[in-house]
């Protein structure tokens, strides 16, 4: 058994004798296996890398991994994941296979405030009247463990019957859906803990929750191209403000927004963040990870105001164990959703459909990027409150071009939009997305492109959009 917070990689193995090999027969190759037990109020914190297979089983007691609860006795496939098993209670798991890192750890006061966080947001619930519950925008630094926050509350919202909407603003990492997308989607039935909020309709049947999201294209990095992010923000919060007055549950349960951290710099006086609160009409500020932009929004918006008008700004503890990820293991995080995207994962592996489709039946358009286009105001010009996505028509219109497939969309993804071909500018901005393709192959010479794409249904003559971001993933096939 590993001492409770001193646990380190191999600590939690029993003892057995060195083996021995003789002649030149290779070691063998079994992965590691090892018991920890847990304390309560206590987590079991690992880096596991891509490609390398690394599983957890609850053997006894309970545990979960952001909000989610471990069924006992089954095996969990961590593999590429960052993470922490927490116990209110204590317990003990086995783990098996390597990892980057692994230890356990009891500074988890975090947790504590999360769970008030929680109850604090049920309260909310239960006084709802008919604007329904809490509209709560989380903001901090990148790694300050937003997502897994945002993660957590929505998990044990479920567990308490909540349908609560979940909006990703952050197009690094995907949810339900590849990278380079804006999501909202409300959250009906228990998350996953591998597959996280579930997956995407597909064709066939399947044993993890099935989600309905409401996907917006962004094919940018962050700060790339501020007008377009702030007019899909205008977008998404009409449509969800939509759907939850169509839903009484929903409406009651409250939307809870994971921000990208790079809407934080005071030099932008925090345009963005001042857009998202007024077009979600945001009634809680949870600030986590940085005590300087705790100050900002403190004095923006909640000092010195009247009851009515002010917004709480909650400060809430950054995990000690929320790590950073570099360059590269971001770059590996986007594939792996692509991927999955097509293919699956291995419990609910998909076959991807072949589309074969002559240059003349395509209406494609490329999203030019930050660099390519005039106008590029930048993210953090200015304050915010007039904004309107009609004042960025003119630049709007230097946004799209129509192109003509060629070698240089191999790899990449296309976004499918509901909007026809020859849909003016501004409606192929704003329309949602209906799903991804992936350009497996551009034939030049016969002019026909080759797509995956996860439905059998053709598109008809909707408009496609070919962005810069994510990257082009070359290997997605072999
Ligand atoms: N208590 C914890 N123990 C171990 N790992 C954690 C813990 N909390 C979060 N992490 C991990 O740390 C990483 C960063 O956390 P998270 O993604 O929640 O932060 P974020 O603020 O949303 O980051 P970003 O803005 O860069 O997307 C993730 O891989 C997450 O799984």
């Amino acid at each position: 058994m590993a001492l409770p917070g001193l646990s380190l990689p191999g600590l939690g193995l029993q003892p057995s004798a060195t083996p021995t090999y003789g002649g030149n027969a290779p070691p063998p190759t079994e992965p590691a296996i090892r018991r920890e037990d847990l304390p309560p109020q206590s987590e079991w914190r690992f880096e596991a890398a891509f490609g390398q297979p690394y599983d957890i089983r609850l053997i006894s007691g309970h545990a979960e991994l952001f909000g989610v609860e471990l069924a006992p006795k089954q095996t969990y496939s961590l593999s590429g994941c960052k993470g922490a098993i927490f116990t209110w209670h204590g317990c003990q798991l086995e783990i098996t296979g390597d990892s980057e890192s692994e230890y356990s750890a009891q500074e988890t006061e975090y947790a504590v405030e999360w769970l008030n966080l929680h109850g604090m947001l049920e309260t909310a619930r239960e006084e709802a009247q008919h604007d329904g519950g809490p509209r709560v925008l989380v903001v901090g630094p990148d790694h300050a463990g937003k997502t897994s926050l945002v993660r957590s509350v929505a998990a044990w919202a479920v567990k308490a019957g909540r349908a609560p909407t979940v909006l990703n603003l952050d197009p690094r990492e995907g949810l339900l859906a590849p990278p380079g997308s804006l999501t909202a989607v409300a959250v009906s039935s228990q998350v996953d803990v591998e597959n996280s909020y579930g997956i995407t309709p597909i064709s066939g049947p399947t044993t993890t929750p099935v989600q309905t999201p409401l996907i917006y294209s962004y094919p940018y990095r962050t700060s790339e191209k501020p007008e377009i992010y702030k007019a899909l923000i205008t977008r998404m919060a009409l449509s969800v403000t939509n759907r939850l007055e169509e839903d009484a549950v929903a409406k009651q349960s409250g939307i809870i927004i994971d921000t990208p951290g790079s809407l934080n710099d005071p030099k932008s006086n925090y345009s963005v963040i001042n857009h998202i609160v007024s077009e979600f009409n945001i009634n809680l500020i949870i600030s986590t990870g940085s005590e300087k932009l705790l100050n900002d929004l403190t004095r923006r918006f909640s000092a010195n105001k009247a009851a009515d008008e002010a917004i709480p700004v909650l400060r809430v503890t950054k995990p000690g164990g929320a790590v950073e990820r570099d360059a590269a293991y971001m770059k590996q995080l986007r594939t792996s959703q692509i991927r999955q995207y097509f293919f699956g994962n291995s419990k609910e592996p998909l076959n991807p459909h072949s589309h074969s489709i002559n240059y003349g039946e395509l209406n494609i358009y490329r999203a030019k990027s930050g660099a390519d286009t005039a106008n590029n105001t930048s993210m953090y010009g200015g304050d915010d409150d007039d904004y309107s996505p009609e004042m960025n028509t003119a630049s709007a219109s230097a946004n799209f071009e129509k192109i003509t497939p060629s070698n240089a969309m191999t790899g990449s993804l296309v976004a499918i939009k509901f909007c026809p071909g020859n849909s003016d500018e501004d409606t192929l901005r704003d329309s949602a997305v209906m799903g991804f393709l992936y350009v497996a192959e551009v034939d030049e010479a016969r002019k026909k492109v080759r797509f995956l794409a996860p439905h059998p249904q053709r598109w008809g003559d909707r408009a496609l959009v070919w962005g810069s971001w994510p990257e082009a993933v070359a290997d997605l096939l072999t």
